[in-house]
């Protein structure tokens, strides 16, 4: 039903034609009493008026019942962040810690490649949570057209024609992407929950007293709990995110670790299954896009927002954008998949003693870093996307085939020299 040009007290539009009561129910009520007249072509009509109008109706309601539920999360979520920035400002850089943690460069350029070295069915699963988690983010993302507080405080008709309560920002509020759930509420959770579990899985294959195994499992669920904590008041106080945009992120990331717990074929997973699986997530985001485009939607709406209501346009980066997320998660998943298949990869296989393991770990660390420093031309987009798609696979390969490769040469010549 269309706007009538009538606005309630709140300054939201109301539907249907004037002076008209919305009640489905009425529409229902005059049916009735048309069935009861037996008028049979004023019935017909009646009928089909009833279903027209109540089911229109019905939506309308739906849908400004929405839109009220969602302002007054959205207002209580601004109240919070309001009172995080008044009260918090002492933790700014603890917060601005916990972001950075959160981000998923962490697993990929940290993380990784100590667990792959340690454990390497631990470092695969957590590549695949990380990059499968964000790319659902992506699409959640796409589908909840969430906002995010720095700028919905300036579009809201919420506040009425009082002045829209003033968020500080910071150099990582102007997230680019819609902001419902958090990406890095999801992918922090995801991450940490495989290695939380794999830390306990180690701990229950040594033999310990039961009481201390208890200790150790309550400690570390405990760590993950503050960790998580931290990252979400942290998105919250950047005046990235609404609280509820934080929560269902974190249940999100959990689940897809869940799930990738059960699954098994990863470890083994050819070439060719990581090809077909980094192309179909690719094809499937772009399909979703173009075709959402077509039909009259564009899934880019927050980057006008961003660019708008971000207080300082050197704020807005380019990395943040869905389709540099999409490019960055699809090269580490072919990188990953191309470091396994590696010859290089194969020769580390003969060598398991600890300081071929922690040379390893040294390396790709320092070698992450170096790549890390490699900046991006952001002039044009196409260039920058395949750039960023290039320098997400080398962190995988390096990590995974690179250095393992190189340091086996030089360990396996050394004990020829040592034989001979
Ligand atoms: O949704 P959040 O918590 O603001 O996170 C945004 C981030 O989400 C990640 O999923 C993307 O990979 C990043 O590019 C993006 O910056």
């Amino acid at each position: 039903m269309e706007p009538n040009g009538e606005e309630d007290e709140e300054g939201v539009p109301k539907v249907g034609r004037k002076g008209d009561e919305e009640e489905p129910a009425l529409g229902i009520a005059v049916v009735g009493l048309q069935i009861l007249r037996g008028a049979h072509p004023k019935i017909m009509h009646g009928i089909h008026g009833c279903i027209h109008f109540s089911s229109r109706s019905f939506n309308t309601h739906l849908h400004w019942t929405t839109v009220k539920i969602m302002d007054l999360l959205h207002g209580i979520g601004v109240d919070l962040v309001l009172y995080l920035q008044a009260n918090y400002r002492n933790y700014e850089s603890v917060f601005h810690l916990a972001s950075s943690l959160a981000d998923l460069h962490t697993p990929i350029f940290i993380f990784f490649p100590v667990w792959f070295h340690l454990h390497q069915k631990v470092g695969i699963n957590l590549i695949w949570v990380a990059v499968v988690g964000d790319w659902l983010n992506l699409v959640f993302k796409w589908v909840l057209f969430g906002e995010r507080p720095y700028w919905w405080v300036h579009e809201t008709q919420f506040y009425g024609s009082a002045p829209p309560p003033v968020l500080q920002q910071f150099p990582i509020t102007c997230e680019t992407g819609p902001g419902s759930p958090s990406g890095h509420a999801m992918g922090l959770a995801g991450v940490w929950h495989v290695m939380v579990t794999a830390v306990l899985a180690a701990n229950t294959e040594r033999t310990h007293s039961a009481l201390f195994s208890w200790v150790v499992r309550l400690g570390l669920w405990m760590v993950l709990a503050i960790v998580i904590l931290l990252v979400c008041m942290s998105r919250v106080y950047v005046a990235a995110h609404f609280p509820h945009q934080v929560i269902t992120g974190v249940i999100a990331g959990m689940i897809v670790a869940e799930v990738f717990n059960r699954v098994q074929w990863i470890y083994s997973a050819s070439l060719k299954k990581y090809l077909y699986v980094t192309l179909f997530l690719l094809t499937f985001a772009l399909g979703f896009y173009v075709l959402l485009k077509a039909l009259g939607v564009d899934l880019l709406w927050t980057l006008d927002k961003a660019k708008r209501w971000c207080i300082r346009p050197e704020w807005v980066h380019m990395d943040t954008t869905p389709f540099a997320s999409l490019m960055r998660n699809m090269g580490t998943l072919f990188g990953l998949g191309l470091g396994l298949h590696s010859p290089l990869c194969e020769q580390k296989k003969e060598i398991k003693s600890a300081s071929f393991r922690l040379g390893c770990i040294i390396f790709s660390l320092l070698l992450l870093q170096l790549l890390d420093t490699v900046s991006l031309p952001s002039k044009s987009n196409i260039l920058f996307y395949l750039l960023s798609f290039c320098k997400s696979a080398a962190a995988p390969f390096i990590t995974a085939a690179l250095v393992p490769g190189c340091l086996s040469v030089l360990f396996l010549s050394k004990n020829v020299q040592r034989n001979l």
